[in-house]
């Protein structure tokens, strides 16, 4: 039934009243942080504060960091803006940043980020669950993360490493420059795959070899999925109705074939390794998990183990070809302690590396991986000496790129220098300067693993070769505006030199 005689002039009503009600929506819901007297950037419709995925060619995490360092002008400890419509709180204040991620944690166990348990049972994996569900995994996952667990993957990490030397050679043998990202890139697969599948993926040599694309396909991220990310965190229930996926389906297929048929063949052989997939065994024999969220479980080692320390790597390497005297300086250190143990990189080698750590932590300072992270609150929560309440529902967002090249903390923040993490400097900064990792009962469960890898890589590397930039390297390094993690866009060329 027709309200007019003409069908144009009806839909025209029809659209003018339903913008009217999603200006007014939208409208409505900006006076939030107003009505709260919390600064807040100006928002606009529809993205409120979020970067246009199709005109702004900013990351969230970039995005955060440039709120970061506006907004601490405004107020020091924090400020709100809007995801859409939905009101977000960002915080700047390292005690207030402690609160959150540690003392009061009881208010911020969820992480509120969407998940689809439903229709991609996949993504109801460790870093996304919430509540007692969370609680409950995150107990039965933490003895796979010790020291003594890690000491036994060792050797299997090793193994990799070769593989790595090998490929390295090769460029030198060729005279050709490195393209250090893929490189880095096939040996975190390797090790990954390895320890989380127990696959021996080889993917230095099989060009075809489907872990590197699908490992990409989980970040990479088109305008339509960010957009569709930002959609579902901001509007998780009606995104469920909508069945909207986290993980593309070919990935979640990929990752689930791979992982049920490893475990089938293991339990028909008795074949058994030392790695991840063995330990996630032991807990489902047990009953403790099911063989679904054994899915799931592997597939988060995978997506958080591969990229995160395959870009710590690249960008370490970059930095220390540009800083040759560092790179002399680790290069001494790793002989003097290799010499220490027959030449032999082992567990305990890599320990004794103290310079190794502080490069590792600049460059965990400057490059963070994960950019930001999120915490929803899940009880009212009043903030200490102020009369605000953040409501049950308000998402949380710590921006560790921003606190990570703030001034106050690191002068000259954009200078590569090892030096702020000497013993000295660290005790003198406030502990939740330097986050990473992130803090509190939530911290990467993968943070050993992933720093063993990283360590064993840049060792191998060193060891052997000398490294310089390449004129093909983009200078600076840009990031990728719609990776979830921080990478640099493009290739990373450097150049190799053999060390006889
Ligand atoms: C350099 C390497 C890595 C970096 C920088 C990194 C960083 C992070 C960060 C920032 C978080 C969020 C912590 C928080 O919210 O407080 C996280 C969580 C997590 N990471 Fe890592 N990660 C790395 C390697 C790994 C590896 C190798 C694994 C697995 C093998 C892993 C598995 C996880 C998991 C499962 C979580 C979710 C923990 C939870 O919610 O309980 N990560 N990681």
């Amino acid at each position: 039934m027709f309200l007019t005689s003409s069908l144009t002039t009806d839909l025209a009503v029809a659209i003018f009243f339903l913008t009217s009600v999603v200006t007014v929506f939208f409208k409505r819901s900006f006076q939030y942080w107003s009505r709260k007297h919390l600064p807040h950037p100006h928002p606009t419709i529809p993205f409120g504060n979020l970067p246009n995925p199709y005109k702004d060619g900013e990351s969230i995490g970039v995005f955060l960091a440039h709120l970061y360092k506006e907004m601490k002008k405004v107020d020091p400890k924090h400020c709100g803006f809007y995801a859409f419509a939905k009101p977000c709180y960002c915080v700047f204040d390292l005690d207030y940043v402690k609160n959150v991620l540690s003392k009061d944690f009881q208010y911020f166990v969820d992480r509120g980020i969407y998940y689809n348990e439903k229709d991609d049972p996949i993504s109801a994996h460790l870093f996304a669950i919430g509540g007692r569900k969370w609680q409950n995994l995150r107990k039965k996952l933490t003895p796979t993360f010790t020291s003594g667990r890690m000491k036994m993957m060792f050797q299997s990490l090793l193994k990799c490493e070769n593989s790595l030397y090998e490929a390295m050679e090769d460029f030198c043998e060729k005279s050709e420059a490195v393209d250090i990202k893929e490189v880095l890139g096939c040996f975190t697969t390797d090790i990954i795959g390895s320890c989380a599948f127990g696959l021996d993926c080889n993917s230095f040599k099989d060009k075809e070899s489907p872990f590197p694309k699908y490992g990409r396909k989980i970040f990479e991220s088109t305008r339509l999925r960010s957009l569709l990310n930002s959609f579902s965190v901001s509007f998780p229930n009606l995104s469920r109705v909508l069945k909207i996926r986290q993980i593309p389906k070919d990935v979640g297929e990929f990752f689930t074939k791979i992982v049920t048929e490893s475990v089938r063949y293991r339990e028909e052989t008795s074949f058994f390794r030392k790695d991840f997939l063995q330990l996630l065994i032991e807990l489902k024999n047990a009953r403790i998990l099911t063989i679904q969220e054994i899915v799931a479980q592997s597939f988060v080692f995978f997506a958080a183990g591969f990229e995160t320390s395959s870009t710590t790597m690249t960008f370490a390497l970059y930095e220390l070809a540009k800083n040759q005297r560092i790179q002399e300086r680790l290069r001494e250190e790793i002989e003097q302690v290799l010499r220490k143990h027959r030449g032999e990189i082992s567990y305990e080698s890599i320990q004794e590396m103290k310079y190794m750590n502080q490069v590792v932590d600049e460059t965990l300072r400057k490059y963070p991986p994960i950019p930001f992270i999120t915490r929803e609150c899940i009880r009212d929560y009043k903030l200490p000496a102020e009369n605000i309440i953040i409501e049950k529902g308000t998402s949380v967002f710590i921006p560790i790129l921003g606190i990570h090249h703030d001034e106050e903390y690191y002068p000259d923040p954009e200078i590569f220098d090892p030096e702020r993490f000497s013993e000295d400097n660290r005790r003198i900064r406030h502990q939740y300067a330097h986050i990473p990792f992130g803090q509190g009962p939530r911290i990467c469960i993968g943070s050993r693993f992933g720093l063993m890898e990283t360590k064993i890589g840049l060792t191998s590397i060193l060891k052997h070769f000398k490294l310089s930039v390449n004129s093909k390297t983009r200078e600076p390094l840009m990031m990728s505006p719609q990776s979830f993690i921080l990478a640099a866009v493009g290739d990373v060329w450097l150049n190799a030199k053999k060390i006889y």
